[in-house]
């Protein structure tokens, strides 16, 4: 159809699965996308798919046209988890969706809020430093994935719950690694509605049921903590954000009740929507320094010049750090946690000279447009130097960078993801030299990645550290 963007052929029954549904679609898609174009059509089954993988058709459709194509694909998974879409990410396009993002912005994610957590950030940066000075005192190597997680995870969990997982650390990372499983799995009943007795069959949906059941105990006891304290009473601690999300349920200022349902919700996206792609950026910015030492030199050099003798860098400080700050950019750029965007047509639109059904499934190719050769000079070097005196930043408005999305469903939580982010890289920088561990040299660090809703590093990164203050 001349109408249609052109695009590789489908195969009967299955259309493009092999390539929209594999661990590296993202790789895939980039690759046909070289010989397609920036607009191209696949099928998912008999689902039409749009994959976007250009900067000017991102920006056509998350500026242009970004009230045509703001609704996401309703999947099972994503339902089932997201308590019917009573949440943000999965929520269907809609009045309802634009209140819940109302009430987020407002209560939940504003920059008042974001600076809130500066305490507890600083301080749990300050105990990783300490755990890796104790690992160095006694020579031995540090998991910097490992280090990296269990921040995030300790600052997610403080800032969402004011406290630790605590005991149930390691079951909730159990679950999340299952949700995340759950949440990419291809589930025959999404496409092929009659054969949905499959999913049973494969004991997908067991697994569904019982991820869900256990996540929502988990909220329930903690949603129970918070009202039998009377924790919102005490004024010698901040706000955390389920604090915030309880006082909404008697606020008769809002459009729809506010129940447990709605919360366990937005739990559910804070919990998996944040704390992997948190981590994720800073294991792959060490990662990337790593394999290009004159760089790491400069940005230690940065962040040392800076803070002199300190012992640590504070979250006034970062602002300075100019190059640190190009280095995490140019670390989303090649290496964006979410590689794809998920997005779907709410009516027809002419995009490019193309019709685009209502209901088409949208694939933005954030790894494809972060290495788009028409706005990027040598886009596969790592060079952070490209975003010195550039205005190019991460807030959505520069369609060639958008790790975070963009338009009106781009991600609300990115201050608080930078600050994590920035604060507890620019720490490692200062804090100590690093090198590989015995016998291997940065060329055996690999950058693989694991199958799933996060692009992580396969092989934790381990390396050597040495105090530099
Ligand atoms: C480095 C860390 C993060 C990355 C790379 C990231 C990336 C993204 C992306 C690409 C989207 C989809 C945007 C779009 O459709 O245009 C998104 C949505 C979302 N993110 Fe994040 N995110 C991060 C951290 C966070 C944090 C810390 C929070 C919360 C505290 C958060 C909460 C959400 C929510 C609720 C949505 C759904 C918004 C909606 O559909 O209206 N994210 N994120």
């Amino acid at each position: 159809d001349p109408h249609f963007p052109p695009g590789p052929r489908a195969l009967p029954f299955i259309g493009n699965l092999h390539q929209l549904h594999n661990s590296a679609s993202y790789i895939s898609l980039w690759k046909l996308s070289q010989k397609y174009g920036p607009l191209m059509s696949l099928r998912m089954c008999f689902e039409p798919v749009l994959v976007v993988s250009s900067a000017k058709m991102a920006k056509e459709i998350m500026k242009t046209h970004d009230h045509i194509f703001s609704a996401r694909p309703s999947k099972l998974s994503q339902q089932k988890l997201s308590y019917n879409g009573l949440d943000l990410a999965f929520a269907a396009y809609g009045s309802y969706w634009k209140e819940m993002r109302k009430i987020c912005k407002v209560h939940l994610f504003n920059s008042n809020r974001a600076r809130s957590f500066r305490p507890i950030r600083e301080s749990e940066v300050s105990h990783m430093l300490g755990e890796i000075c104790g690992l160095v005192s006694a020579s031995q190597p540090v998991d910097i994935t490992e280090a990296i997680m269990s921040l995030a995870n300790t600052i997610i969990s403080k800032i969402t719950f004011g406290q630790r997982y605590k005991e149930e650390n390691s079951r909730i990372q159990a679950l999340l690694r299952e949700a995340e499983t759950l949440f990419t799995s291809f589930y025959v009943s999404d496409y092929f509605p009659l054969l949905g007795f499959v999913d049973k069959l494969t004991g997908l949906i067991h697994r569904l049921e019982k991820n869900f059941q256990e996540f929502d105990i988990f909220y329930e006891k903690i949603i129970q903590e918070h009202l039998d304290y009377g924790r919102s009473e005490l004024d010698d601690h901040s706000e955390d954000i389920l604090d915030g999300l309880l006082k909404l349920r008697n606020d008769p200022s809002l459009k729809f009740q506010v129940t447990f349902s709605h919360i366990k919700a937005v739990l559910m996206n804070i919990v998996t929507g944040a704390t992997d792609n948190n981590a994720a950026a800073v294991i792959w910015a060490m990662t990337f320094l790593m394999k290009n030492p004159t760089k790491m030199k400069k940005a230690q050099e940065e962040v040392r010049g800076l803070v002199g003798n300190k012992g640590f860098v504070n979250e006034d400080e970062i602002q300075e750090l100019s190059y640190m700050k190009a280095v995490v950019k140019e670390t989303m750029r090649l290496q964006p946690a979410l590689p794809i965007i998920p997005r779907e047509t709410t009516e027809d639109c002419n995009l490019d000279g193309f019709k685009i059904p209502a209901k088409t499934t949208v694939y933005v190719n954030v790894y494809a447009i972060g290495r788009d050769p028409q706005v990027w000079e040598n886009a596969q070097e790592f060079c952070p130097e490209r975003f010195i005196n550039s205005s190019v930043d991460l807030k959505g408005q520069n369609f060639e960078l958008i790790p975070f999305g963009g338009g009106r469903r781009m991600c609300p939580g990115v201050s608080i993801a930078l600050a994590t982010v920035e604060l507890a890289l620019a720490n490692l920088l200062y804090k100590f030299d690093w090198e590989m561990p015995f016998g291997m040299s940065n060329e055996d660090l690999d950058m693989e990645v694991v199958p799933g809703l996060t692009m992580h590093k396969k092989n934790a990164l381990c390396l050597m550290a040495k105090q530099y203050i």
